[in-house]
């Protein structure tokens, strides 16, 4: 899905305005039934009173038009217009009127609620210019220390959607953005203060975004099932790839383990995995579809009489279980010289190439996966997440590679300087193993012939949602990364159907 920025949100608002003859009023009244039917399905009991605090531009009219439909449908409705300058927008002043009665704050002063009441926050949406400051700030402040739930239309009030805010904004319980969530929904900035977040189509010109060049997505399920590609019949497992997988030293056996039965269960042909020989059966007992490679050494002294890169595999990850041994870094500068393979680097092969100074050297179109520690080893430390997503993509279209950036919300970054934001996954998946899990599906999507892009998108989100069944089934304290092995089965046949 395409996410867009606020003044491409109003460009859309606009060109649907005029492609559909209608008056900016009339999806004004949309937005307003699709919230008020999405809020009826969330908040049935009748018995709360339900305040709605309302601004004086477009989102204090949604606000209007709520409070009416909510009233007609039952509830008890009481509304407050904060009018702390005259510069009202015209269909806020004209929506005013759909409500018997409000009352009105020129001033900002605190009034009792009751606990149990709702508080629909029509304060601000996305024309928000710069940080809150005087009576909106003390207003706010109020809001944020009071025990009652709040429900943000469109965006939280004071929130920027596109990028970090520089002050304070609405915590909300939920949130209902129209027709596409906000960028802003998904910095981890942000993320303790959106509890629940949803979004609902206002039907606004798909035409016109199908045009639109954007540069940041949310992976959703439709994109990941326009993706994942349906089996022939007559195929069989060399039409599925052939993958090898470096990875392991003494004492990090698990590694290897998690990917190669990770790659396979994500429908890989066949895989062959090199790794100190002492290793190969406990491999073989915990994953016997894997082959060990050929001509292996005894320990990882030998690691670089590998054969480095098997010539017939359509795809090499490497890192994960490496150790920074001298060793390792001889092999990861032999890889860096032989491969021609699409490849995965992770991990070990990461702080190798971190502490040589070796990023110019990754493969054009290789795919990296570091966490944010491993991140700011490769490329310098950030001071915020967004920071830090800037610097992703600017190193993407550097150094002409994909990296995906590891954490509560992952971000794929591409060489064309797009980014893609993912929103399957929890925090039971911070837990050992959980990334090597992710190298092996990796691996495995890219040699089966995916592009390095497809691949990060399908196996980031599978990943996710993996993570999201296993802590459903187990909690996320209990979760280990073997359980998001568990149910990556049923994630790919709940897209696939097969
Ligand atoms: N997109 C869609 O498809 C649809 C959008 N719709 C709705 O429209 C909303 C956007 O409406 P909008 O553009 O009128 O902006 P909105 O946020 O209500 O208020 C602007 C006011 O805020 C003020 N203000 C700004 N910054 C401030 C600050 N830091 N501190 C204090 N004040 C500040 C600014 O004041 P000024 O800068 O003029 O002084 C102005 O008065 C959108 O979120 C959605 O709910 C639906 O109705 C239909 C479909
Ligand atoms: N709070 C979180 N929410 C969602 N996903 C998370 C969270 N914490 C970690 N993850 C995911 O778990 C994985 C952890 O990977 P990594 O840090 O490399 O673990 P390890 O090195 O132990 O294998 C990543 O895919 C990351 O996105
Ligand atoms: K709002």
């Amino acid at each position: 899905m395409k996410l867009l920025e606020k003044s491409q949100i109003r460009s859309w608002d606009l060109d649907t305005i005029d492609h559909q003859n209608i008056s900016s009023f009339d999806l004004m009244l949309r937005a307003a039934s699709v919230f008020s039917n999405w809020f009826q399905s969330l908040f049935f009991d009748k018995t709360r009173t339900i305040h709605v605090f309302c601004g004086m531009g477009n989102n204090g009219g949604d606000g209007f038009c709520i409070a009416s439909l909510l009233a007609k449908a039952g509830y008890e409705v009481n509304v407050y217009l904060f009018q702390f300058n005259n510069r009202f927008s015209d269909d806020n002043l004209s929506r005013q009127k759909e409500v018997e009665s409000f009352d009105k704050f020129e001033k900002f002063t605190p009034f009792p609620l009751e606990q149990k009441d709702l508080i629909i926050d029509a304060l601000l949406g996305s024309g928000i210019n710069g940080p809150l400051k005087g009576e909106y700030l003390k207003l706010v402040s109020w809001l944020n220390a009071l025990p009652n739930k709040i429900i943000s239309i469109d965006i939280p009030s004071g929130m920027d959607p596109d990028q970090p805010t520089s002050g304070s904004f609405v915590h909300a319980d939920h949130v209902l953005s129209f027709e596409i969530p906000k960028i802003s929904f998904f910095l981890n900035e942000n993320s303790d203060y959106i509890k629940n977040w949803d979004y609902r189509s206002i039907h606004l010109n798909p035409g016109f975004v199908e045009d639109l060049k954007v540069m940041n997505y949310l992976i959703d399920y439709d994109l990941v099932k326009s993706i994942l590609r349906q089996r022939k019949a007559t195929e069989n497992k060399k039409d599925f790839g052939f993958a090898q997988f470096c990875g392991g030293s003494p004492g990090m056996l698990g590694s290897v383990i998690l990917a190669s039965k990770a790659a396979m269960r994500c429908g890989l042909g066949r895989l062959a995995v090199s790794t100190p020989s002492i290793y190969h059966s406990s491999l073989f007992s915990s994953c016997p579809e894997a082959m060990a490679q050929a001509d292996l050494p005894k320990n990882v002294s030998n690691l670089v009489d590998f054969q480095l890169v098997n010539e017939h595999v359509d795809a090499i990850a490497i890192g994960p279980g490496l150790s920074s041994a001298k060793e390792s870094v001889r092999y990861i500068d032999e890889f860096l010289k032989a491969n021609k393979k699409p490849a995965v680097l992770d991990a070990d092969a990461l702080n190798i190439i971190s502490r040589n100074k070796w990023q110019p050297r990754i493969g054009a179109y290789s795919i990296i996966s570091p966490h944010k520690e491993e991140f700011e080893r490769l490329f310098g430390t950030c001071d915020s997440h967004y920071s830090r997503i800037q610097k992703q993509i600017e190193k993407s279209k550097e150094l002409n590679i994909f990296i995906i950036l590891k954490g509560a919300h992952t971000t794929i970054s591409s060489p064309d300087g797009s980014c893609y934001y993912n929103n399957t996954g929890n925090v039971g998946m911070g837990t050992a193993g959980s990334g090597d899990v992710l190298t092996g599906m990796l691996l495995s999507f890219l040699a089966q012939g995916y592009t390095p892009l497809e691949t990060c998108i399908l196996a980031v989100y599978l990943h996710g949602s993996a993570g999201d069944s296993a802590a459903f089934k187990y909690g996320n304290i209990a979760l280990i990364a073997s359980d998001i092995i568990e149910f990556i089965p049923s994630v790919i046949k709940n897209i696939n159907g097969k």
